[in-house]
């Protein structure tokens, strides 16, 4: 008996679901990069009004933002800031556009999120954070594929994933916006160095020592900035951490590969022509962890190395030569 009310309570939700499924949504995507441009072409699948901007595009962003819903951007990490305040003093969004934001990065000048950006230039706008594990390049082919979408306007969040709902993209909500960001940026600086293990041939004991590791140093750091421990282990945290690490598909860990086989950062980086974002958030990172003394020591080793001041190796050499201890001793 007691299954009856969780049962309709569970119908009523997928009526309403499938009732939203029918509105037509106006949807602006900003950025016309590899991720922008596979959202954008789900929302149209999905038979939604779409219009993409991007900076070269000749659409103006005051016509591309008029009438929107839902505005997404999905530009790489050094934009976000000047966009946003673009989108604030040169142009009117519309009063109940919601925001979504698909960016994996760290502002370098505040160390702001992009969510962050969004919500303290538009705080009466809904703003919602769209992550996992979504290499662009698979969700183009229609392979299977999860996601979240946060925020804590669980309406927002909810039109949100009716927005890009498919048989292929499955969408799961969650109220921990910072979390679900957090999750998806901080492995980016990870997938970095598992690519060095696999360019050094280090072979798969290391390799899962090195992505296990990482989780209890993404935590540390994460909730230090807001997200919640229980959403670094779901899709956005775990889930995005395997996908980028285990994937030749991934930039950032083609970044880690390059370097572990002699190749200079800029030739790395020119030979990739579009975003690695680890690069510039194992920078920002660096200065959250100097700042506020929170251990990051796989982290730490690859900004030594992105900067220069050690080889694979070397980085190698330094993780395995660390003090001898407890496992769980460390995770907060
Ligand atoms: N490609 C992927 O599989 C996924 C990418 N992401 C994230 O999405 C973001 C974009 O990545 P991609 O589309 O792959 O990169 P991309 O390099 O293909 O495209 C980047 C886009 O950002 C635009 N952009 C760069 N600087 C700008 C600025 N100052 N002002 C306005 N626009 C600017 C570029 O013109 C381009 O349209 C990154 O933060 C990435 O981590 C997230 C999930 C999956
Ligand atoms: O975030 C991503 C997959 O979820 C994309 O990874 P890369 O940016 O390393 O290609």
């Amino acid at each position: 008996m007691v299954s009856a009310p969780i049962k309709s309570a569970q119908s009523a939700k997928v009526i309403s679901n499938a009732a939203l499924k029918t509105q037509t949504v106006n949807l602006t995507v900003l950025g016309a990069g590899a991720w922008g441009s596979a959202l954008a072409a789900l929302a149209s699948r999905n038979q939604h009004n779409v219009s993409v901007w991007s900076r070269r595009s000749e659409l103006s962003l005051a016509d591309a933002v008029k009438g929107a819903d839902v505005i997404l951007s999905a530009i790489s990490m050094k934009g976000v800031a000047e966009l946003a305040n673009r989108l604030n003093t040169e142009v009117a969004v519309p009063e109940s556009a919601i925001i979504v934001t698909a960016t994996k990065g760290l502002d370098p000048a505040t160390t702001r999120t992009p969510s962050q950006i969004f919500t303290e230039t538009f705080p009466t706008h809904p703003v919602v954070v769209l992550s996992g594990p979504n290499l662009s390049k698979e969700i183009e082919k229609g392979l299977p594929a999860a996601t979240v979408v946060a925020s804590t306007d669980e309406a927002a969040a909810t039109q949100v994933q009716t927005l890009f709902a498919s048989d292929s993209f499955r969408i799961y909500t969650s109220p921990d916006p910072l979390g679900a960001e957090l999750g998806g940026t901080l492995k980016n600086v990870i997938a970095i160095a598992v690519g060095v293990c696999d360019g050094l041939n280090l072979g798969t004991n290391a390799k899962a020592a090195l992505m296990t590791r990482a989780m209890p140093e993404v935590i540390r750091i994460g909730t230090h900035l807001g997200g919640q421990t229980e959403t670094f282990f779901g899709l956005s945290g775990l889930g995005d951490m395997l996908a980028t690490c285990t994937s030749v598909l991934s930039r950032n860990y083609r970044v880690g590969y390059g370097l572990a086989v002699g190749k200079k950062l800029e030739q790395i980086l020119a030979e990739l022509g579009s975003t690695a974002e680890g690069v510039n958030t194992a920078n920002v990172l660096i200065e959250i962890a100097n700042r506020e003394e929170i251990p990051v020591p796989i982290s730490r080793q690859v900004h030594r190395l992105l900067n220069g001041k050690i080889t694979p190796q070397e980085a190698v050499e330094a993780l395995m030569e660390r003090d001898l201890k407890p496992e769980v001793c460390d995770l907060f």
